[in-house]
């Protein structure tokens, strides 16, 4: 199941950019973005990620040009504030809450049942980090985020060990990882490569019209690309991507606005 390649360095995909077109063979673009860390640099807390107004424009001419959607592990009003870009399709909480470009439901009640033990981790896990100088719980509806990086390293292993037995203590929940974050996710198959899967099927694209790109930076990002790795080209930001299944790479966010922009351009004529 898992088909993670060895980091023999994937070719960046701005020098490669003709070559990812001609993957196309006439087919439409549908793009999938993930938030921080890829379409923003990665900051101290999660509200000051905050995306430049060239990002606003450049998302808001995609959008014109071909289906767009963000794909993040931040709440899905958050990232919504966040961007505030119309006509694109918002998925958040990794895939547990999405809603289409003109608005419309996706994710029905997919995570509905695993509210109750979310909201008692929420509270358990904020009194803990409550004395914790720099740690704090973000509450994503349906998951959290325990964030770290503010913390003094030797906190860590508490932290850890905390979220460790706020899991076990609620078997619908499972532990995961982020970029200096513990996440509390339903314990379900369910990640944002099935989201990208259903966003596609529920919007109509199939892959003889449509052709995915998938965007991200983090760990759970893999799961996106492992999805459309047949069907699509993934691509994988940042300068030390270690092993991934996408098969191509951008070094950073700013990276990523060029790789955006010459997208705009190639269908613009
Ligand atoms: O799926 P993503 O869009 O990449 O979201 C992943 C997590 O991003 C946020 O946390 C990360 O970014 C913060 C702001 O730059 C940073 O302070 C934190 O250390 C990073 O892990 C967000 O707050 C989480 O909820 C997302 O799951």
């Amino acid at each position: 199941m898992t088909q993670t390649v060895a980091p023999a360095g994937q070719p960046d995909a701005l020098e490669h950019f003709d070559d990812i077109i001609s993957r196309m063979a006439g087919r439409r673009p549908a793009l999938f973005l993930d938030y921080d860390g890829t379409l923003v640099p990665l900051a101290r807390r999660p509200e000051l990620a905050i995306a430049p107004p060239e990002l606003l424009k450049a998302l808001s001419r995609l959008a014109d040009l071909m289906p767009v959607a963000v794909v993040t592990g931040r709440g899905r009003p958050d990232v919504m504030r966040m961007l505030g870009v119309k006509g694109i399709a918002y998925a958040g909480s990794h895939g547990f809450d999405i809603v289409d470009a003109e608005g419309n439901d996706l994710s029905g009640d997919i995570g509905d049942a695993f509210l109750p033990a979310l909201k008692k981790a929420s509270l358990a896990l904020a009194a803990f980090l409550d004395p914790i100088d720099g740690a704090f719980l973000e509450d994503k509806i349906y998951s959290l985020a325990i964030h770290y990086r503010e913390v003094l390293p030797e906190r860590h292993g508490d932290i850890a060990a905390a979220v460790e037995a706020e899991a076990a203590r609620h078997p619908t929940l499972k532990k995961a990882g982020g970029k200096m974050i513990h996440e509390l996710r339903p314990d379900m198959e369910w990640n944002k490569g099935t989201a990208i899967l259903h966003v596609m099927e529920a919007m109509g694209l199939t892959q003889d019209t449509c052709m995915p790109f998938y965007i991200g930076d983090d760990e759970t990002d893999e799961d996106g690309f492992r999805a459309i790795r047949d069907i699509g080209v993934g691509i994988k930001v940042g300068a030390d991507t270690g092993a991934t299944a996408a098969r191509f790479t951008l070094q950073s966010p700013e990276a990523v606005g060029v790789f955006l922009r010459q997208l705009t351009d190639s269908h613009s004529q």
